[in-house]
C-alpha cells in the first residue's frame, strides 16, 4: 500500500500566539513494500511527519494518499478507521502503553476494537506473539513482569495483530542494547522480506540506515532536503548526516576520499572491503 503526501504542510496552533510550523510543501512517496528510514536533528519534523501517515495528525494544507483513500484537513474520524487499520503505528517505547492483566489479552485488544470476534482475536495474538518471539508459556503472564525487550515485542505483536500493510514506528530500538537492536532490526526486515510489509522507520542510528532501509528521508527544518538509497546518502563527499561507524572507520584509515571501491557503510561491507584490499597488497609482497 503506498503513501503519498503532496504539498503537505503542518502547523502547530494554528491562528495562536503559539503557531508553529513545523512541516513545509512536503512532496514525497513511501514505496509499496519498501522499507524507507526517516532521520535528522532533534526538531526536524520526523515525529510530526510520521503521525500524518495514519491520521492521527491531519495535514493542514496539502494531502496524504493512503492506497485509495485522500486525507486533508476536512477528513472526518469516521473515515479515519480504516486507514489506521492500513497503517500501524508502533510509537516511542511501546511497552509504556500495556496495559491488560494477561501478555494474550493486550494483543487481542487491537483485533477486538477491529471488529474480529474473539476466537479470531485470540489466534491473531497467538500467531503474532509467536512471531515476534513470545514464548507461548509466557501468553497468561501479566506483560508488567517480562524484561524490557520483551515488553517492547508484545507492544509490536499488539499493533501487528491487527493486520497493517504498512508499520510505522518512532525509533523502536530507542533504550534497547546491541543485541535487543539486532533482533529486533532483524525482525522488521523480516516483516518487510516475508510478508510484503511496508516498514517506515524514524530513528537516529546510520548503522541502522545503512544495513536495514532501502529509500531514507533526511528532514531540516520541517523539510525533506534528501530521498535517496543509503548508500547514495553516505556516498556523497558532502553528506547531510553523520556517516555509520563503517565508513566512518574505513575514511579515518584511508585519510582522504580517493579509492577505487564502494565506501563501505556496514560491518560487513568494512570487513569485505578490508580483506579484500589489504589482503592483495599483502599477497604483492609474497
Ligand atoms: N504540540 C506541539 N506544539 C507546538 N510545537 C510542537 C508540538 N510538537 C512538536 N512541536 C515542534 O515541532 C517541531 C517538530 O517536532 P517533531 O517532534 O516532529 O520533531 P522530531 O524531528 O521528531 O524531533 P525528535 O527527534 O526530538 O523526536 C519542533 O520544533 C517541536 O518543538
Amino acid at each position: 500500500m503506498e503513501i503519498k503526501l503532496k504539498h503537505v504542510g503542518y502547523t502547530y496552533s494554528l491562528n495562536s500566539p503559539l503557531e508553529f510550523t513545523a512541516l513545509q510543501d512536503i512532496n514525497l512517496a513511501f514505496p509499496t513494500g519498501k522499507f524507507t528510514a526517516v532521520v535528522g536533528k532533534t526538531g526536524s519534523g520526523k515525529s510530526t511527519l510520521i503521525k500524518l501517515l495514519n491520521g492521527l495528525e491531519l495535514p493542514t494544507t496539502g494531502e496524504v494518499t493512503v492506497g485509495d483513500q485522500v486525507i486533508t484537513n476536512r477528513t472526518k474520524a469516521k473515515q479515519l478507521k480504516q486507514v489506521r487499520k492500513n497503517v500501524g503505528m508502533v510509537f516511542q517505547f511501546p511497552e509504556n502503553q500495556l496495559f491488560a492483566e494477561t501478555v494474550l489479552k493486550d494483543v487481542m485488544f487491537g483485533p477486538l476494537n477491529f471488529g474480529k470476534s474473539e476466537n479470531e482475536a485470540k489466534e491473531l495474538a497467538e500467531k503474532w506473539l509467536a512471531e515476534v518471539g513470545i514464548q507461548a508459556s509466557l501468553f497468561e503472564q501479566s506483560p508488567f513482569e517480562l524484561s524490557g525487550g520483551q515488553m517492547r515485542r508484545v507492544a509490536l505483536a499488539g499493533v501487528l495483530a491487527c493486520e497493517p500493510e504498512v508499520l510505522v514506528l518512532d525509533e523502536p530500538s530507542a533504550g534497547l542494547d546491541p543485541a535487543g537492536n539486532q533482533n529486533l532490526m532483524q525482525l522488521l526486515k523480516k516483516l518487510q522480506t516475508e510478508r510484503g510489509m511496508t516498514i517506515i522507520m524514524v530513528t537516529h542510528s546510520m548503522e541502522n540506515v545503512a544495513e536495514f532501509a532501502d529509500q531514507v528521508l533526511v528532514m531540516k527544518n520541517g523539510k525533506v532536503i534528501a530521498d535517496e538509497t543509503p548508500r547514495e546518502l553516505f556516498s556523497d563527499s558532502q553528506s547531510l548526516v553523520e556517516l555509520p561507524e563503517a565508513s566512518q572507520f574505513y575514511l579515518k584509515l584511508m585519510k582522504s576520499r580517493q579509492f577505487n571501491n564502494e565506501l563501505p557503510i556496514t560491518k560487513n561491507e568494512l570487513i569485505k572491503t578490508l580483506v579484500k584490499q589489504f589482503g592483495q597488497k599483502g599477497d604483492q609482497y609474497e
